[in-house]
């Protein structure tokens, strides 16, 4: 039921298929891929392309976080290129139920995200429509930012909801999670964890993911 999902945007560019080897073989349970384009977020990463070129190198699933406005143009060149679960903000997204139909007929998950500061209301009329919610609990944009704590009492509520409706719903959380903040979110209720520099700044991939394990417990 536990996840953690390092997210390559922390990771050395110039070798990113050995990067992904390596943190696949220290008990990476998922590959976090941020796509952002310079509008919805001030930062620009990465497209269709690189995931299509890191499907070939991974059996890992692709779970793809899609900053980005528009993302229903995008939705069929990611899934075409190998990405497993499509996750979009709902900040981006004025027609969410046709969103998240689109994603299902394509045959993959789909995840809702929501901004540090956007309310939580925004997901009820979803809960039954979603695979995987996402709590950003750093402002999206860049790696290596400050947790921000009030993202704890998000986590508990949406799992009281998960619980009160018996939903299957995977509850990721993104922004900021190391060996420091990850028992927070644990005991918050999530049960997806990304984390870009806490993994890929240590020069030992397979202790720092131990050191994860140990601590989700
Ligand atoms: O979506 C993201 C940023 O918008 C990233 O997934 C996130 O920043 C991971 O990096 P770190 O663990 O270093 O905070
Ligand atoms: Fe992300």
């Amino acid at each position: 039921m536990f996840k953690i999902a390092p997210s390559i945007l922390a990771a050395d560019f110039a070798n990113l298929a050995s990067e992904i080897k390596a943190v696949e073989e220290a008990g990476a349970d998922w590959l976090h891929i941020d796509v952002m384009d310079g509008h919805f977020v001030p930062n620009l990463t990465i497209g269709p392309p690189v995931v299509a070129s890191l499907r070939k190198v991974t059996g890992l699933p692709l779970d793809v976080h899609l900053m980005i406005e528009k993302p229903d143009n995008y939705l069929e060149a990611f899934a075409q290129a190998g990405a497993d679960i499509l996750t979009v903000h709902v900040e981006t997204c004025p027609h969410l139920y046709r969103t998240l139909e689109s994603i299902h007929k394509l045959g993959k998950k789909a995840g809702v995200a929501l901004n540090p500061a956007t309310p939580l209301s925004f997901l009820e009329p979803i809960l039954e429509e979603v695979d995987l919610i996402l709590i950003m609990s750093v402002n999206p944009g860049f790696g290596g930012q400050k947790f921000i704590p009030q993202a704890l009492s998000r986590i508990q509520t949406v799992r009281e909801w998960i619980k009160k409706y018996n939903l299957k719903v995977d509850l990721e959380v993104d922004g900021g999670i190391s060996e420091n903040t990850l028992s927070e979110v644990v005991k918050a209720g999530a049960n997806v964890f990304v984390a870009g520099s806490a993994i890929f700044s240590k020069n030992d991939y397979n202790k720092i993911i131990r050191q994860f394990r140990e601590k989700i417990g």
